[in-house]
């Protein structure tokens, strides 16, 4: 077992952790929260979605949110695109890193981007055709690799499958997630095994949520596979609109925690990055989910001056 020397830590915050807020965060609160998060030292920050805002209200603002922050050289700002329709208005406000997503579980697909994993992949292909003309990079999700909340066990075969049609597309890497947060590290290792039989492990991402206190037992599991890029979410934000349960993703200053004290470079800043989450967390009025934030008390929620 070895552990990887480097791992990169793509910020999912202001995508996955405010999508499922209820109440509209102004765009210049998400614009500030970007902005500080590039100041983390973080290479990928994912920062929004070009999905119908009658689905997603809270992404409604993402051709100012990708307009509005201030690109940073050096780091990427992928967002979401579902569909050629979605890739078009990216493209238009100037993104030049997107993200399919399809799912393991046909139910959940259907619930999330309303069409069959069938469906999603064939949606999947001009928009990759178009991106490769356009020079723009493709990344792939598959949600549910650990299980679904409406079919409950997912077979690794079936993640390893859409995985595969994702990768053949042209997608640089392939983000794995654990939607509901069920996964535990045997089942972790056996998802990833299944999928490593298809596609290299360097191009293969953790997307763990926490729900049930596992991320970062399955997080230090995938590290021994050779995993090296995580996603996470500072202050532990988010949920999924169509995964009733789930809670936030991993928290980006627990995973870094870790990274640091395996002696795992990232080139992230733990302070700026706490930083960044208590500004967010303040915003929302929530008490940070970060642990490590928590114990280092860079959070100033409930008593601000304290
Ligand atoms: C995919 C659709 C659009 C299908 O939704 P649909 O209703 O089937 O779409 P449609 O093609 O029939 O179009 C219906 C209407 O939507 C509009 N429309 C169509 N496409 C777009 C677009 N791109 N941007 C803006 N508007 C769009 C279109 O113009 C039309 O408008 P109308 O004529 O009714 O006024 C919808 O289901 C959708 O937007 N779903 C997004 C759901 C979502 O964002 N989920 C969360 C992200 S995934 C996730 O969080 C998991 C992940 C990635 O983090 C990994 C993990 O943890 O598992």
């Amino acid at each position: 077992m070895s552990l990887p020397t480097f791992v990169k830590l793509v910020e999912v915050g202001a995508r996955d952790g405010l999508q499922n807020e209820s109440q509209f965060v102004p765009t210049a609160q998400k614009i500030e929260f970007i902005n500080r998060l590039s100041a983390t030292g973080l290479s990928v920050i994912e920062v929004t979605s070009f999905v119908s805002p009658k689905w997603v209200p809270q992404m409604r603002d993402n051709t100012a949110v990708l307009t509005g922050i201030t690109h940073q050289q050096g780091i990427s700002y992928p967002v979401l695109t579902p569909n050629l329709q979605g890739f078009d208005m990216a493209v238009a406000a100037g993104a030049t890193d997107v993200a399919i997503f399809a799912a393991a579980s046909e139910s959940f697909s259907q619930k999330n981007i309303n069409c069959s994993i069938q469906e999603s992949l064939a949606r999947f292909n001009p928009l990759c055709q178009r991106a490769q003309q356009e020079n723009i990079r493709v990344r792939g999700y598959v949600s549910c690799v650990l299980g679904c909340p409406y079919e409950g066990t997912i077979s690794p075969q079936a993640v390893a499958e859409v995985a595969t049609r994702l990768y053949d597309m042209g997608c640089y890497e392939i983000s794995l997630g654990d939607t509901i947060g069920t996964g535990t590290p045997t089942k972790a290792c056996q998802m990833l095994e299944a999928v490593a039989t298809q596609i290299p492990l360097s191009q293969l991402a953790a997307h763990f949520h926490d729900t049930y206190g596992q991320a970062l037992a399955n997080l230090y599991a995938a590290l021994t596979m050779g995993i090296s890029v995580i996603d996470s979410s500072v202050a532990g934000l988010g949920g999924c609109p169509y995964a009733k349960g789930a809670s936030g993703n991993v928290a980006t200053e627990d995973v870094l925690y870790m990274l640091n004290g395996l002696g795992i470079e990232t080139g992230v800043n733990l302070t700026a990055l706490c930083q960044a989450g208590q500004f967010i967390s303040h915003y929302l009025q929530r008490p940070s989910r970060a642990k490590v934030a928590t114990a280092l008390c860079i959070t100033d929620y409930p008593n601000q001056n304290a």
